[in-house]
Formats: C-alpha cells, sequence, structure tokens
C-alpha cells in the first residue's frame, strides 16, 4: 500500500480575533487520526500595538501611514510568536509546510452596497521573517462570491468535529460568539448570533480597567436588569436569518451606551450592567442553538469557555443539551480557532475547495487563500 504523503505535515495557524487579548498561535499535525494540535502559546499582543489596533477599530478612520505601519508591526508580531513557538518546540522553519494566518480584522462590512472585509498583517513579511510558506486573506473569495466571509470555522468543525448520526454544536465565544450545527445527516449551519465577550470586556474595561472580567467575577456580584436586557434584545440583528455575521462595528461601547442612555441606568450598579451583558450574550447564543438544533451536546470553545457563570447561564438556558467545552473532543478550546487555521492552510496547499456557501451564503465553495512563499 503506498503512504499518504501528507500523513505526517505540519502547519502552524495564526489568530487573533475580536478581543485583542493576544496573538494564538498552534502547531498542528496531520496524522492519521486528524489534525492533532503539537504545540501553542498565546502571547498578548504589546500594549502601544493593541491600542493602535483598537484605536483603527473603533475610531473606523486612520491614517494610510499610520494604517502601513500597524499592518507591518502586527506582521512582524505574528512573525515573532511563529519563531518563539518553533524554538521552544524544537522544531525547524523547514519542518513546517504553511502557516495558516488570519490576520487582524480591522473592519468587517459584508452587507452593505460594497460589501469588503479587511484584515491586516503583511503575509509577505511573516513569509520572508519565517521562512515559512504563508496562506492568508481566506475570507475575501467567500466575499467575491456574494458570501459573508464569515463565520469560516464551521467547516474545520465539520472536517474535524462531525460525527455521522448525532447532532453536535461547536460553540465559539470570543470576542463575538459563532455557532456551528453540525446536523447527524451531515448537514451544516453557522453564523454569528453577537456578541460572545466583546461588550463585556468593553464594559469591564470602561468602569473597572481590567480589559476583562476574569472568571465573571464582576458579573456575579450583580444582577440582572431586566429593561436593560429587553431593550438590548431588541437589536435587530438577533433575529436576522442566517447567513449573517458581525463584528466589533456594531457591538461595541458605543452601541451600549446609546441604549443606556434610553434607560435610567443612573440607578443601576456597574456590576448589575456586566451581569445584564452576560446574560445578554448567554441568551442570544442560546436561542438560537435551540432555534436550529434538536438537544445534543454543545462544545464550546475560545475565551468564554473559561467564564464560569457564563457557562452555568448557557447550561441553565439550554437544559436539555449537555454543554462542555472541546477539551471533550480533544482539542483545547483555547486553540480551536488557531488550528482551524492550520487547516485552512493545509487545504489551500492541497487546493481543496471549502465547503462554506451553506453557511456563508456565497454561490459557490471556492479555494480560500492566497499563497506567499518565502
Ligand atoms: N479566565 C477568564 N474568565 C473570563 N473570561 C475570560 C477568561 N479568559 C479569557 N476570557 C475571555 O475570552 C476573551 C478572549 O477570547 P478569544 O481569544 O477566544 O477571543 P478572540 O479569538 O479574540 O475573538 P473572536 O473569536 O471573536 O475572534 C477575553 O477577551 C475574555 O473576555
Ligand atoms: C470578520 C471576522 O474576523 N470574524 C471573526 C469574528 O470572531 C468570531 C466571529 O467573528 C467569526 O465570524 C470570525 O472568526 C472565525 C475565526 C471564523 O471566521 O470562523
Amino acid at each position: 500500500m503506498l503512504s499518504d504523503p501528507i500523513i505526517g505535515n505540519y502547519y502552524i495557524g495564526i489568530m487573533s480575533g475580536t478581543s485583542l487579548d493576544g496573538i494564538d498561535v498552534a502547531i498542528a499535525q496531520r496524522t492519521r487520526h486528524g489534525f492533532v494540535q503539537i504545540a501553542a502559546a498565546a502571547p498578548a499582543l504589546d500594549n502601544k500595538l493593541r491600542q493602535q489596533i483598537l484605536t483603527i477599530c473603533q475610531d473606523k478612520k486612520v491614517e494610510l501611514q499610520t494604517l502601513g505601519e500597524v499592518d507591518f508591526q502586527f506582521a512582524c508580531a505574528c512573525a515573532h510568536v511563529v519563531n518563539q513557538l518553533l524554538e521552544d518546540s524544537r522544531l525547524s522553519a523547514a519542518q513546517i509546510e504553511a502557516i495558516g494566518s488570519h490576520g487582524q480584522t480591522i473592519f468587517h462590512s459584508p452587507n452593505g452596497a460594497f460589501p469588503f472585509t479587511q484584515q491586516i498583517g503583511d503575509a509577505n513579511l511573516i513569509a520572508a521573517k519565517t521562512g515559512i510558506t504563508c496562506v492568508a486573506d481566506f475570507r475575501r473569495m467567500d466575499m467575491a462570491y456574494g458570501g459573508q466571509g464569515a463565520p469560516l470555522v464551521p467547516a474545520f468543525h465539520q472536517a474535524l468535529f462531525a460525527k455521522s448520526g448525532e447532532n453536535r454544536v461547536i460553540l465559539n465565544i470570543g470576542g463575538i460568539a459563532n455557532i456551528t450545527i453540525l446536523e447527524s445527516d451531515n448537514k451544516v449551519l453557522g453564523y454569528d448570533t453577537g456578541p460572545g465577550n466583546t461588550l463585556m470586556d468593553a464594559w469591564c474595561e470602561k468602569v473597572n480597567g481590567e480589559c476583562y472580567d476574569k472568571n465573571g467575577e464582576f458579573a456575579f456580584q450583580g444582577e440582572v436588569l431586566p429593561a436593560l436586557l429587553k431593550l438590548l434584545l431588541s437589536e435587530p440583528y438577533f433575529s436576522q436569518s442566517p447567513p449573517k455575521s458581525t463584528g466589533r462595528e456594531k457591538f461595541n461601547l458605543q452601541w451600549l451606551a446609546k441604549r443606556l442612555a434610553q434607560l435610567d441606568s443612573g440607578l443601576n450598579s456597574n456590576a448589575d450592567i456586566q451581569r445584564t451583558l452576560l446574560e445578554l450574550s448567554a441568551v442570544t447564543i442560546s436561542e438560537q442553538i435551540q432555534l436550529h438544533s434538536a438537544a445534543c451536546a454543545v462544545f464550546v470553545c475560545g475565551g468564554g469557555a473559561l467564564n464560569p457563570l457564563l457557562m452555568q447561564r448557557l447550561q441553565a438556558l439550554m437544559p436539555d443539551y449537555w454543554v462542555s467545552d472541546t477539551a471533550a473532543l480533544n482539542i483545547d478550546p483555547m486553540f480551536v480557532e488557531a488550528i482551524a487555521f492550520a487547516w485552512l492552510a493545509e487545504q489551500r496547499l492541497l487546493e481543496n475547495t471549502i465547503p462554506l456557501k451553506a453557511v456563508t451564503g456565497a454561490r459557490r465553495d471556492a479555494l480560500l487563500g492566497c499563497v506567499y512563499r518565502p
């Protein structure tokens, strides 16, 4: 029997998501049993660079020179985390087939008259500074075919986690939350449900100066404010049918401030608002899962899996579902997205189209990503 030439190959995935908490990087290996995590790291972003990117995302305005310089610096940061991880794991660049680099989304606008999505982190530089082929720009071909360009991970979830004859849900709770419904007949549905941690992070940073609510401790001190929750839930995005995707362009501090101003929020404690934002994420996620899937196991990944109150509320709001995290499927919940981009790089080099049209609404499945060779 001929041996399969792709078995044993190593790929690297780099993801830095909407939370801007750091750069997730993972080395994965194609084995006979699937795609296996070999090493991973999630170093924090340099604070100055993080602030510059946040400013670009929040102000939605940037000088072209600044944009170019931030793009350069972010790519250098990505190359650095790759080189560091290779050194720590005693692997050489020559052993890696490719890097899949998501880049940092600075604007995602899939629905306007001129849809676009923009990620920074020049893949030429990543290839040059690591000596490894870099695959990047994964979203825009899907958009070119009329798709949302997001979420992309449902295809990876299907490839790794689908089990014939069994319904499963994969729930990523990053800044934005997205669900993948894996149906027993191999059909897949996936979309962004709305805020995961992004509003909680923004509020916590504003009132406590901490970039996130560690272990949900601040939210635990508060009570849900029913009038505020009702108002937040009236956001039209939540009742829109998929395909749909969103980002910090919509769910941000201004979005929250506008709604707080409509209520007499001066009477509410900051902890109550934090608790209500957590409830907003839990309610919007659990409603969408229950709308599209019969009772089944829900496997959570992303930083939200580390928030015990959020996990507790998801289980309570979905009593017929079994909520755990992707560790139960042998993938570290903190690195599912990074490994997904390693997988997307592999798929690109193999020239496999990615089955996403049912998720993103694209007219056809496409080859995703551009290849930058050093
Ligand atoms: N110990 C913890 N307790 C509570 N929340 C946590 C904890 N650790 C991480 N988080 C939350 O997870 C977030 C980071 O999650 P993650 O890295 O999955 O997001 P992301 O990849 O940036 O976002 P996205 O998936 O939307 O692109 C943090 O901003 C924080 O809100
Ligand atoms: C435009 C963009 O960067 N979207 C991210 C974001 O973070 C979570 C959610 O919103 C998801 O739609 C997507 O990331 C993952 C990796 C995806 O494409 O599947």
